[in-house]
């Protein structure tokens, strides 16, 4: 089902915690809402779903007006960072539960709901957990099987608000995949909440960077990553290095130093520089824009990160870049650097 969110305020008092969101979600995409504490996520969310209602603006599932409708008969089905599963049923009963609560006209016969239930334990690979108690799951389990509750009564739309956010990283790390192959498999217009920019990146079709009620971006992970739109999406995806520059007529500026690199259609007066850190290059002597002195180096994995005290300014402009361990770098050396991608943004956007 397709979903379209037109012009969409919501207020609790004078706050905007939805700022005119517009937002059109195709048939079977797997879409992240992703941004900060407050951004405005969870509040979206509840709004398709029809927990709550918006000020203004409209929303269409499937071409038709949802929000004359309540969230039951939009057919929407939700898991929650702490989707509390009914304790005194096992978890086959909790997932037949949505089935057995259908009203009577459409309900369907026990055969057909056991059928269905045991359908979704396969789906969600828990079909051995059916006469277990919630208590008795973990906690990746225990999400596994709210989806699986969430999907029993075919849901037109699949709502996940920080599904994972409970859990630790290793099982986080699993859950993302596993639910990359679910839709995969199901291909249910999908929504999730998440705070987390690796999980939308890793998971998603599409990802919706929000920031304090509006949309920054909308893009697929590559876009937004390689292309952030705005300063505040350079800033939350990705780390990133950022250096307070001056652009005029004749470049840019840092410390009152003229730096080699391009404007980049930035209007004159104060900027920022976003440079990813392993997009900050180690040139050879005297070749980069930005010369200085290594303080630290840690090496993890396939990098080294390097505290750099930039030169000017008397060292107090210190960066972290990330190289790959080709060559070890040394405490006290000087190095060149060369941003192989950078934006600049003016610094009120
Ligand atoms: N019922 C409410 N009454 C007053 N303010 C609210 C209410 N619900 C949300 N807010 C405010 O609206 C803003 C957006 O909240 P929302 O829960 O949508 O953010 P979020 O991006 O989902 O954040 P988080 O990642 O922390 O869940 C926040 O500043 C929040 O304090």
């Amino acid at each position: 089902m397709a979903i379209e969110v037109r012009n969409i305020v919501k207020k609790f008092g004078s706050f905007a915690a939805l700022d005119n969101v517009d937002l059109k979600v195709a048939d079977g995409e797997l879409l992240a809402l992703l941004g900060p504490s407050g951004s405005g996520k969870t509040t979206l969310l509840r709004i398709i779903a029809g927990l709550d209602w918006p000020d203004s603006g409209e929303v269409a599932i499937d071409g038709e007006n949802a929000l004359s409708r309540g969230a039951s008969e939009r057919q929407v089905g939700f898991v929650f960072q702490h989707y509390a599963l009914f304790r005194h049923m096992t978890v086959f009963e909790n997932v037949a539960f949505g089935l057995r609560v259908q009203p009577r006209a459409i309900r369907k016969d026990e055969a057909t709901i056991r059928a269905r239930v045991k359908g979704l334990l396969d789906l969600v690979q828990l079909d051995w957990l059916a006469n277990r108690y919630p208590s008795q799951l973990s906690g990746g389990q225990r999400q596994r099987i709210a989806l699986a509750r969430a999907l029993a009564i075919e849901p037109r739309i699949l709502l996940l608000d920080e599904p994972f956010g409970a859990l630790d990283a290793k099982v986080r790390k699993e859950l993302r995949q596993w639910l990359r192959s679910l839709h995969n498999e199901i291909h249910v217009t999908s929504i999730f909440v998440t705070h987390d920019q690796e999980e939308a990146l890793e998971v998603a079709n599409r990802v919706v960077v929000m920031d304090k009620g509006r949309i920054e971006q909308i893009g697929t992970p590559g876009e937004v990553y390689d292309n952030p739109a705005t300063a505040f999406v350079h800033g939350f995806i990705g780390e990133s290095i950022v250096l307070p520059v001056d652009v005029s007529g004749d470049g840019v500026r840092l410390d009152g130093r003229p730096l080699d690199i391009a404007a980049q259609g930035a209007a004159p007066g104060a900027a920022r520089l976003f440079v990813r850190r392993h997009d900050m290059a180690i040139a050879p002597a005297g070749a980069g824009p930005f010369e200085g002195a290594i303080r630290h180096v840690r090496s993890f994995g396939p990098i080294q990160r390097a505290e750099v005290a930039l030169s000017g300014n008397e060292g107090r402009t210190v960066i972290e870049i990330d190289a790959p361990r080709d060559r070890e770098l040394q405490a006290g050396e000087i190095i060149s650097l060369q941003p192989r991608r950078y934006r600049i943004f003016a610094a009120q956007d």
